[in-house]
């Protein structure tokens, strides 16, 4: 079966590998561009250093969901599993500056009880964080791919971030906070479960 959220993305396979030298060029221009040297000494190593940080940064492009849910065990619990505060670091696609905050993820298990390990959960966030993105896209790919990949009952993903294209720069609003939220299947229509996976968000802060 063709996994939806999969194959909505470009599959990793197709990205062009991170083109390093080109990276290493567009960093020169864009110092000469600041009216900065890229001769002088401490900026010599400038362009190949900020190249291999992007491709660090970005890494998620080429990584894809299934890659990383794929340890499941059977243990038969069908309830909510919540990880909350997990470091989130992404970088907005408008301004390719960074956005920072917490991600909390939980799930409600298959009726086969079917789970997957904690740092899966983590490692999920980041393969979607680690993209040129906008904080809303990545809330609602971490919920799609708990429901299609886990075959999930319900999900809620719920981001707190930071944007530091609103803080550094721009409208420079220090310490503002983004907060979204999506919420699948029974966590969205059973107002009990909602509230619990709430709760539990709530009391972890
Ligand atoms: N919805 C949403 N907007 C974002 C996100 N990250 C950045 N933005 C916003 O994207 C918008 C881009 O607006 P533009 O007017 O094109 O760019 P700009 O002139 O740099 O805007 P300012 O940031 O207001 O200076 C800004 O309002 C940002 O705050 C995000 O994750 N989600
Ligand atoms: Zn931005």
């Amino acid at each position: 079966m063709v996994n939806p959220v999969s194959a909505d993305l470009p599959d990793p396979a197709k990205v062009p590998p991170f083109d390093h030298a080109r990276a290493e060029a567009a960093v020169r221009e864009l110092l000469i561009a600041v009216g900065e040297d890229p001769d002088r000494e401490g900026l010599q190593e400038t362009p190949a250093r900020v190249a291999r940080a992007y491709a660090e940064l970005l890494v998620g492009m080429r990584q894809r969901p299934d890659d990383v849910l794929t340890t499941t065990f059977d243990l038969g619990h069908d309830e909510l599993v919540l990880v909350h505060d997990i470091e989130l670091w992404s970088m907005c696609e408008h301004h390719l500056v960074p956005f920072t905050g917490k991600a909390h993820v939980g799930y409600v298990p298959a009726d086969s009880g079917k789970i997957t390990g904690l740092s899966k959960l983590a490692r999920l966030v980041d393969v979607y964080a680690r993209r040129p993105q906008v904080q809303e896209r990545l809330t609602t790919q971490v919920a799609d791919a708990l429901m299609e990949i886990l075959d999930a009952r319900g999900a809620i993903v719920v981001i707190e971030a930071e944007h530091l294209c609103m803080t550094m720069r721009g409208v420079r609003k220090a310490g503002s906070r983004t907060t979204t939220s999506a919420v699948r299947g029974l966590l969205r229509s059973d107002p009990a479960t909602r509230a619990e996976a709430m709760a539990l968000i709530h009391r972890g802060r």
